[in-house]
């Protein structure tokens, strides 16, 4: 049975800009969050706490955080890879943190430079410290549909890394597509396994748009009753260790499909053109959504 409501996670400012080849200054990233939580986003990935060597574009950190006037009842998040990224990270306040593995041994070394193995002993006592101040953990899991070092990716790796996150205590799982070559059939198998693990409200579906898949395979979730997705304003995005991938499905494109389905978001699809049409303009692009496109071009042609 569909979901009646579905919490959106816009992870724009983060997943989104951390791959951008040009700068983006932090106001610019912070009024980017402000005009995301006018939009009725109540969860918001704002940057990531990792090391500024690796990932450049997210080493204003923490003046963004610092920079967000924050509205009650929105959720913000960070990325934290390691107890170094959880030190600082903490005197920003983060409502989330984010421990990101991987299901591919390839992808885990590119992208945090240790297996994963490794990585959950780093997560440990990341999730322990977060925890015991009050601060809810997320896990992302990537390369859950496929990798681009090592191709295929089974249904049994991705299951062995959720149940590794809850063994150490992560509270939530997210189900990534990095490279978005996921198809709806295959996405519910993979996220059956993350579901005999985790209850329904805290599995959630990143779904990069690379192959056109992604509104698929959102659907595919919704037909399984899972109502948590990533999405990233404008499709703004990629990932920097996964060469080619495009950014994750367009939030505007997943609103207009869940309003068109009688599901509440609480988000306004009019304001949220808004926004990603001002992160655009920054980049001096159109927003990489069709929704938001067929939107700004009716109003032109109002
Ligand atoms: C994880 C590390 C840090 C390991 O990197 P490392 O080199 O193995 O770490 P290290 O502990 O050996 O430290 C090396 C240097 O990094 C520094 N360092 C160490 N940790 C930090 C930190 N937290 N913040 C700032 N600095 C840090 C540390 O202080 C030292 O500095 P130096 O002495 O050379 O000057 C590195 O590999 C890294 O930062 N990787 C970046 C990964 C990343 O951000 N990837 C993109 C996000 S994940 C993603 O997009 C996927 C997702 C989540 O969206 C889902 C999907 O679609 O798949």
């Amino acid at each position: 049975m569909f979901p009646q409501r579905v919490t959106l996670v816009d992870v724009g400012p983060r997943d989104g800009l951390q791959n951008e080849k040009q700068a983006v200054s932090a106001a610019h990233k912070v009024e980017l969050v402000h005009r995301l939580q006018a939009a009725g986003l109540r969860e918001i990935e704002v940057t990531s706490f990792v090391s500024p060597k690796w990932v450049p574009q997210m080493a204003d950190n923490a003046e963004v955080m610092a920079g967000v006037q924050r509205q009650p009842g929105v959720r913000y998040s960070v990325l934290v890879p390691n107890m170094k990224g959880l030190e600082a990270a903490l005197p920003t306040r983060p409502d989330e943190i984010v421990v990101f593995g991987a299901a591919s041994e390839a992808f885990s070394q590119r992208n945090i430079n240790c297996s994963i193995e490794e990585s959950i002993e780093r997560f440990r006592p990341v999730v322990e410290a977060a925890r015991a101040q009050g601060i809810k953990v997320r896990g992302a899991v990537s390369c859950a549909l496929g990798c681009p070092y090592q191709g295929e990716v089974s249904p049994d790796e991705v299951e062995r890394v959720v149940r590794l996150m809850k063994d150490i205590g992560v509270q939530h799982v997210g189900i990534a597509d990095t490279i978005g070559v996921g198809t709806p059939r295959r996405v519910q198998a993979v996220m059956e396994r993350a579901l005999k693990h985790y209850p329904i409200a805290e599995v959630s579906g990143h779904f990069h748009d690379t192959y056109g898949q992604a509104i698929g395979n959102v659907y595919a979730c919704l037909e399984m009753g899972i109502h948590t997705f990533d999405a990233s304003v404008a499709g703004l995005g990629g990932c920097p260790y996964a060469k080619g991938a495009t950014g994750n499905v367009a939030t505007e494109d997943v609103v207009f499909l869940l309003h068109g389905l009688g599901i509440e978001t609480g988000i306004d699809l009019d304001r949220l053109v808004d926004a990603g049409k001002f992160i655009s303009d920054v980049l001096g692009r159109k927003p990489v959504s069709r929704v938001a496109n067929a939107v700004l071009s009716r109003r032109g042609a109002a």
